[in-house]
């Protein structure tokens, strides 16, 4: 996996200090400078043709009464993508980003994880193969985002075979379900763990049993884009569940990837201080569908129109420091 280039982040530390600002003023808008830089492997970082990737799949588990909405809403949604009238559409449209809909056999959900293995082996990496394809076309950034009725609740299973805990600490509301719903969410991360639990050593593993399509293609994207030096802006609690696979796999594996926003989803704030990713945005979102990594580049072109427009100290003739 390529490291982070530190000339790049050097080139772009000296213009820093030129610039007409207090040195640090601009806080976390100059550490996004120097994030872009050390992962484009780039002195003059750039986002000239940012990708929202949105990957939908369905889930067996949604059965169980895990949702408060049904798992045709997911292809209905699809629809929605395509005619412009989801949120994420207007969001990107605000900021002038590319989106891309990656449907995952929609029609073929994989199984209900309280029962068995979400996927196959074959099946698990074909979708982490076909996630990669998410990096085509000469993107320099790529948010991440999913849609899939039930995805909250495999998401969970995931955290919970991965960090342990009590199911209760991984499960949260989802699209907004009852108490009776939230009970029957807690029951399926909890029994679905128990059923894998000796599955649950490999990381790669976790997400076959416990995981869905737009999970497995998120971890591979998120993969492909590290190779090809593309930073990466993460949605909330269910893209998350993919980069948790890939740095449980390689701690080092997500280095390349920032936190968006931190979603509604009560357990969000506590799996991304378990990635080590303080978020950008905190907006009370619990929407997916790559909203909050969208939001997040109006912060990013922000950053990137300062560093390369702000004059320096010597252009404006402003005193230095003393
Ligand atoms: O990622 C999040 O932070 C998030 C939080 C709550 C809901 N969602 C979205 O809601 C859907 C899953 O919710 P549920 O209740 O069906 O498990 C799925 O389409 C996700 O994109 C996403
Ligand atoms: C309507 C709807 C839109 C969504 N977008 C992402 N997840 C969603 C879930 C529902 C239910």
């Amino acid at each position: 996996m390529p490291a982070a280039s530190e000339a790049a982040v050097t080139a772009v530390r000296e213009r820093q200090a030129r610039l007409t600002k207090p040195e640090g003023s601009l806080g976390r808008l100059e550490e996004i400078v120097a994030f872009l830089a050390a992962w484009q492997d780039k002195p003059q970082p750039q986002m000239e043709r940012p990708l929202v990737a949105i990957f939908a799949a369905n889930h067996g588990v949604a059965a169980r009464g895990v949702s408060a909405y049904p798992p045709s809403v997911t292809r209905a949604m699809m629809e929605n993508f395509g005619n412009g009238g989801a949120a994420v559409n207007q969001i990107c449209a605000s900021f002038g980003t590319g989106l891309k809909i990656f449907e995952l056999a929609l029609d073929l959900p994989t199984e209900d994880i309280t029962q068995k293995p979400a996927m196959d082996e074959a099946a698990a990496a074909a979708t982490f193969a076909f996630g990669m394809e998410a990096i085509a076309g000469g993107i320099d950034l790529l948010c991440l985002g999913e849609m899939g009725i039930g995805n909250t609740t495999v998401a969970a299973a995931v955290y919970h075979g991965l960090y342990g805990g009590k199911p209760e600490d991984w499960v949260g509301q989802g699209t907004g379900v009852d108490a009776e719903g939230l009970r029957r969410k807690i029951d399926a991360v909890g029994t679905a763990v128990a059923l894998h639990k000796d599955n649950l050593t490999d990381p790669l593993q976790v997400m076959r049993c416990l995981g869905g399509r737009e999970i497995a293609a998120m971890a591979g994207a998120i993969l492909a884009a590290r190779i090809e030096h593309i930073p990466v802006i993460l949605d909330g609690y269910v893209a998350c569940a993919s980069a948790a696979i890939l740095q449980a796999l390689h701690p080092g594996a997500i280095d390349h990837c920032l936190a968006g926003h931190v979603s509604a989803e009560k357990p969000h704030a506590n799996v991304l201080a378990r990635l080590g990713k303080a978020p950008l945005l905190d907006l009370g979102l619990r929407l997916g569908e790559g909203s909050g990594a969208a939001l997040a580049i109006g912060i990013v072109k922000a950053a990137l129109a300062c560093h390369d427009g702000m004059a320096t100290f010597d252009e404006a003739k402003v005193p230095g420091q003393v």
